[in-house]
């Protein structure tokens, strides 16, 4: 991957609520959530162990705002030796044009890149679906159905890996974790600047929910089993199993 360290928010730039995916983003974006996201290496590396114990034959492996592809190769790497097909869907196209690079060495397998609104894509037969902070970008008023169709879509045993930025009802425990988020980044070289600056362009662009939200509305859409799998600060990852 050709990327650059995320320097984005070090001028005072920022409107509120005006982050986009676009090529900018797409330019840091290994490095912005990796220094962002505590914990998301540590989802990615087990990602091919859960893509193992969850194969099935003739099966799609869909990863959903699968941004450069790091999933999908997660995924494939998890899949070594049978026959899959593999679909990464994202809206931008700077993504995409990144993702297609990193996963062009994947010749074994079926791989495709669709530019296009998850909520508006078509699924089926899946053995697997990863949406891997990707959730919270969609409108709440939308959550519920799209995580109705995934179900459907889904095989008998199928699994959906839902990572996302979680809030909490408690103010302390909320201020708490933000805090030490803020720490983290610090730690990770961002400014106090970058870090607020950060938080205002992502507000209502990134929404969170509670973590009893998710699995309550994975309950509903139908999964047998939904569980936090890993947590990291407010960054928790959620197995769900039909
Ligand atoms: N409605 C939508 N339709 C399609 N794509 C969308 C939509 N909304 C947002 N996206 C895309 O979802 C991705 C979210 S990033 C995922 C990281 C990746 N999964 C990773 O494991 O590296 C997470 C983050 O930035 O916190 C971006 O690439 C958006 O373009
Ligand atoms: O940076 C943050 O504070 C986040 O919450 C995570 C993030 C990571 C990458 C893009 C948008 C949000």
């Amino acid at each position: 991957m050709s990327q650059q360290k995320d320097q984005l928010f070090r001028q005072l730039t920022a409107t509120p609520g005006s982050f986009t995916f676009d090529h900018r983003v797409a330019s840091v974006f290994e490095d912005m959530i990796s220094r962002s996201v505590p914990g998301y290496q540590q989802i990615l590396q087990m990602l091919p162990t859960l893509t193992r114990q969850f194969t099935q034959s003739d099966a799609n492996y869909y990863d959903l705002g699968c941004s450069l592809g790091a999933g999908l190769l997660a995924m494939a790497e998890g899949l070594k030796g049978s026959s899959a097909t593999l679909i990464g869907v994202d809206n931008s196209a700077a993504m995409l044009a990144q993702a297609d690079n990193n996963i062009s060495h994947l010749d074994k397998f079926t791989v495709r890149l669709e530019q296009q609104n998850i909520q508006d894509c078509q699924f089926e037969r899946a053995a697997m679906i990863l949406m891997n902070f990707t959730l919270q970008f969609i409108p709440i008023e939308h959550r519920t159905t799209l995580l109705e169709r995934l179900y459907q879509s889904l095989l008998p045993g199928g699994a959906l890996v839902l990572s996302e930025k979680i809030k909490f009802d408690d103010v302390g425990t909320s201020a708490a974790l933000t805090n030490i988020h803020h720490q983290y980044k610090f730690d990770q070289g961002y400014s106090e600047l970058e870090i607020s600056q950060k938080r205002d362009a992502i507000e209502n662009v990134l929404i969170p929910e509670t973590l009893d939200t998710h699995l309550d509305r994975l309950n509903q859409a139908g999964f047998a089993i939904a569980t936090p799998w890993v947590q990291n600060l407010q960054f928790v990852s959620i197995l769900a199993i039909k």
